[in-house]
């Protein structure tokens, strides 16, 4: 019989392993050489096993034949204990004795990333006998980009032209999400989000660690071309302000300072959102998490929701409307407070069918704010209606990173795709009635909105209705 043709390590690596009953294979999205290996979205078989997950090969290229260097990843070897080995220390069999002492001589990996493995590629991942067909070192860095919400706001838009940056890389996603990580969504203790982020981040292979400047956290790679950031994407995230937590919990494991990372906010009108949202949960994949009522009826409820929840926040939080007096102490203590004690009580109905709430984003926006020291250091607010119609908009926020816009050629082209539209394929558009009842809604809210942003807009207002 005729031997199969032999297909190299890359294009293996490069394929997605497809899911059953959906056109088999799949996946393969050549872009610049960091994002090919980024883009690219795994959806895992239903059957999939851990196995699965991240077919490495080609992230490397060729098996390089220079000696292992010695490595040095977080800054002292009892946190890197902790995050290498997790809570149960197990004796390791069979190492050489005083290895470890060597290898942790010399390379310095940057603050908050995950030790370089030795990782073979099989032939099919699943099978421990399949040929070997390739092999290279990797590690991986915690995220210190963070996109937070707000869901249907077009942050699938502002994902995907953060990973055409050549110097951002995307964290593996959750399968159906166009990108999704949840990585920090459970209550997890700190140490367990540590460990899921670094397993889920994108891996690093050696040859640029190596480069990167020790002493400089964050900055994964001082070269030219190596990636800055690693960015975690979930819109549902702003929601949830006990995750802010968790993701510093995380990084301070990591040995890296949470006012390192960056936060980017995506907003957009607030009916519109609120709109896009139930045409969301009213063609959901699964058919039982379809939301029943119609937009009226949903809209009615939620405003009536929303309106206790502002109340909520506001009998305390009155004196917090701008980012100056959100530093004071009492002011923070007082948020913190809130966000526990106003969250809605049942998760369903009031936070992922929340349309209205959702879209009340002052009072979402003020657990993630109120911590920051340095809130224009750390975080950005971009509007969706100003990202679409003026391109500078994007580079404002490459800017807040501290990266260079000259990478695209055409960036009208790559904030004005639309990512993710409406899956009723925009069929149904808000009334003019419905439009004015909601509008007038959340007038008090965006003005309070505007104040509390406009430092980390770039511009005096959102311009929604006030
Ligand atoms: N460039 C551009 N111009 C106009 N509209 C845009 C753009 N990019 C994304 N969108 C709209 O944003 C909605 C999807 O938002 P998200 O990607 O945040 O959704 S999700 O939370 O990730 O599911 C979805 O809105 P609807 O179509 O109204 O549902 C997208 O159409």
């Amino acid at each position: 019989a005729k031997p199969e043709k032999q297909e190299d390590a890359v294009s293996v690596a490069w394929r997605s392993p497809g899911v059953p009953g959906e056109g088999g294979e799949g996946g393969v999205r050549r872009a610049s050489k960091w994002s090919r290996r980024l883009s690219w979205s795994p959806r895992p078989p239903r059957n999939a096993t851990r196995k699965w997950l991240p077919e490495l090969g080609g992230v490397c290229g060729p098996p390089s034949d220079v000696e292992p260097l010695p490595f040095e990843t977080l800054p002292d070897a009892r946190r890197r204990a902790r995050v290498e080995e997790g809570p149960r220390k197990k004796k390791k069999k069979n190492r050489p004795k005083g290895m470890r002492r060597r290898l942790l001589s010399t390379f310095t990996l940057p603050v908050g990333c995950a030790p370089l493995v030795r990782r073979r590629t099989r032939r099919d991942a699943d099978d421990d006998d399949a040929p070997i067909v390739g092999e290279c070192d990797l590690a991986t860095c915690l995220p210190n980009l963070f996109v937070v919400g707000v869901s249907k706001a077009g942050t699938t838009t502002l994902f995907e032209a953060l990973v055409a940056h050549p110097r951002v890389v995307a964290m593996f996603s959750e399968p159906f999400t166009h990108g999704e990580t949840h990585v920090f969504t459970d209550p997890r203790s700190d140490r367990e989000s540590a460990m899921r982020a670094l397993k889920r981040t994108t891996p690093m292979s050696r040859d640029f660690l190596r480069r990167a400047a020790p002493g400089t956290p964050w900055r994964l790679d001082e070269a030219n071309d190596g990636p800055l950031y690693v960015l975690e994407y979930t819109p549902h995230y702003i929601v949830l302000p006990a995750v802010r937590r968790r993701v510093c919990g995380a990084l301070a494991i990591g040995g890296v300072d949470c006012g390192d990372a960056k936060f980017a906010f995506m907003l957009r009108d607030p009916a519109r959102r609120a709109l896009s949202q139930w045409i969301m949960k009213t063609h959901m994949r699964v058919p039982r998490y379809n939301d029943p009522r119609s937009f009226d009826e949903a809209v009615a409820f939620g405003m009536e929701r929303a309106t206790n929840y502002a109340r909520c926040w506001d009998v305390a939080a009155n004196e917090t409307s701008n980012l100056d007096d959100l530093r004071l102490e009492k002011n923070r203590r007082t948020v913190a407070t809130l966000a526990q004690r106003c969250a809605p009580k049942r998760f369903e109905p009031n936070l992922f069918q929340a349309y209205v709430l959702k879209s009340a984003y002052y009072y979402q926006l003020l657990p993630w704010l109120a911590p920051l020291d340095a809130p224009t250091k750390s975080a950005a607010v971009v509007v969706l209606e100003h990202f679409v119609d003026d391109p500078t908009e994007f580079i404002r926020l490459l800017a807040f990173l501290g990266l260079t816009p000259s990478v695209f050629d055409d960036i009208h082209a790559l904030v004005s795709a639309r990512h993710n539209p409406a899956r009723d394929g925009g069929l149904n558009t808000l009334t003019p009635a419905q439009k004015l009842t909601l509008d007038d809604f959340f007038r008090p809210y965006n003005r309070k909105l505007d104040t509390l942003v406009a430092p980390l807009l770039g511009r005096a207002a959102t311009g929604y209705p006030t």
